[in-house]
């Protein structure tokens, strides 16, 4: 697979370190999240492996999302596909028994923010210049009552509705105070930091942490399980639609004219 490459390393503590590697803003195409899920399903399945950082290998971007361009003008089998593979990366991710930190080194709106929230713990660079959130509203799509669950989750009830409402994208400091990132920290001191949160959570024996971590997700997990091929029906119906067409291209054009 060469679009997105994922680094991993798993060191003697039992941590692997994944840096999205995707030119030139690590968005989350077919083939990323596809290479994203098998990864952490083999991180998983390594008796070896108890941790994973997730971080960007690129410069001021951790992720921009979901690739947009897989929403525009496609089939209805590749829409399947593309919906079915950003639901497997979200289970695995949002479920899984290793401890989780993101370490966010630049912006993260959207299907980003999302990868961030689904971890247990998130540092992010102190750089007001960065930002995420679930903007999905700012492109007239609805972010997916999966992505709201997980916002929910982190932040509260109130200060998810308002900020998805809105599709707010939150700069660093304001992210830090709304809860929505754990900590902020220099951003060359990024790493060293997710590696002392890594070892403090991988301080507690693993079986109390995992299958409290199951109890505080299952609801939401198995919501989603429950209702996977409805969802998938939604999504189809929705992206369908020439007025969401019309809104994506619309966004992806204003994206192309910021640069000239
Ligand atoms: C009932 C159920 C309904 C379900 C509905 C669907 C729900 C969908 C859920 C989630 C949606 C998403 O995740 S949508 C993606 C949202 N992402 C964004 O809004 C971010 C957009 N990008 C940016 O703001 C910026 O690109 C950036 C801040 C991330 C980086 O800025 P920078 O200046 O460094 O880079 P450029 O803007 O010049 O971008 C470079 C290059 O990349 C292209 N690009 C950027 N983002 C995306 C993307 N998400 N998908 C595809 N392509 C993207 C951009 O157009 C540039 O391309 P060119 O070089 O060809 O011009």
């Amino acid at each position: 697979m060469a679009a997105a490459t994922l680094a991993r390393r798993i060191g003697r503590s039992g941590v692997a370190v994944m840096k999205f590697k995707s030119p030139p803003v690590n968005s989350l195409s077919l083939e990323f999240l596809t290479e994203f899920s098998i990864s952490l399903e083999k991180l998983e399945n390594n008796r070896a492996c108890r941790g994973v950082i997730i971080t960007s290998a690129l410069p001021k971007i951790f992720s921009s999302g979901l690739d947009i361009t897989e929403m525009c003008g496609k089939s209805i089998e590749h829409y399947t596909e593309f919906w079915r593979a950003v639901q497997e990366m979200w289970l695995r991710l949002y479920g899984s028994n290793m401890v989780t930190v993101a370490a966010v080194n630049g912006s993260s709106p959207a299907g980003g923010c999302l990868i961030a929230l689904s971890c247990d713990y998130r540092i992010m660079a102190e750089n007001p210049k960065f930002s995420i959130g679930l903007n999905e509203a700012q492109l007239g799509i609805v972010a997916p009552f999966w992505f709201k669950d997980t916002f929910v989750n982190v932040v509260g009830h109130r200060i998810a509705e308002r900020s998805l409402q809105l599709g707010s994208l939150h700069p660093a400091p304001e992210a830090h105070k709304l809860g929505l990132v754990d900590e902020l920290v220099p951003e060359e001191k990024l790493m060293e930091k997710a590696a002392a949160v890594m070892a403090q959570w991988l301080a507690l024996p693993d079986h109390a942490r995992q299958l409290t971590k199951t109890m505080m997700r299952k609801a939401v997990l198995d919501r989603l399980v429950a209702h996977r091929e409805e969802d998938i029906k939604n999504f189809i119906s929705f992206v369908s639609k020439e007025s969401i067409q019309k809104s994506l291209r619309m966004y992806m054009e204003m994206l192309k004219k910021k640069k000239s």
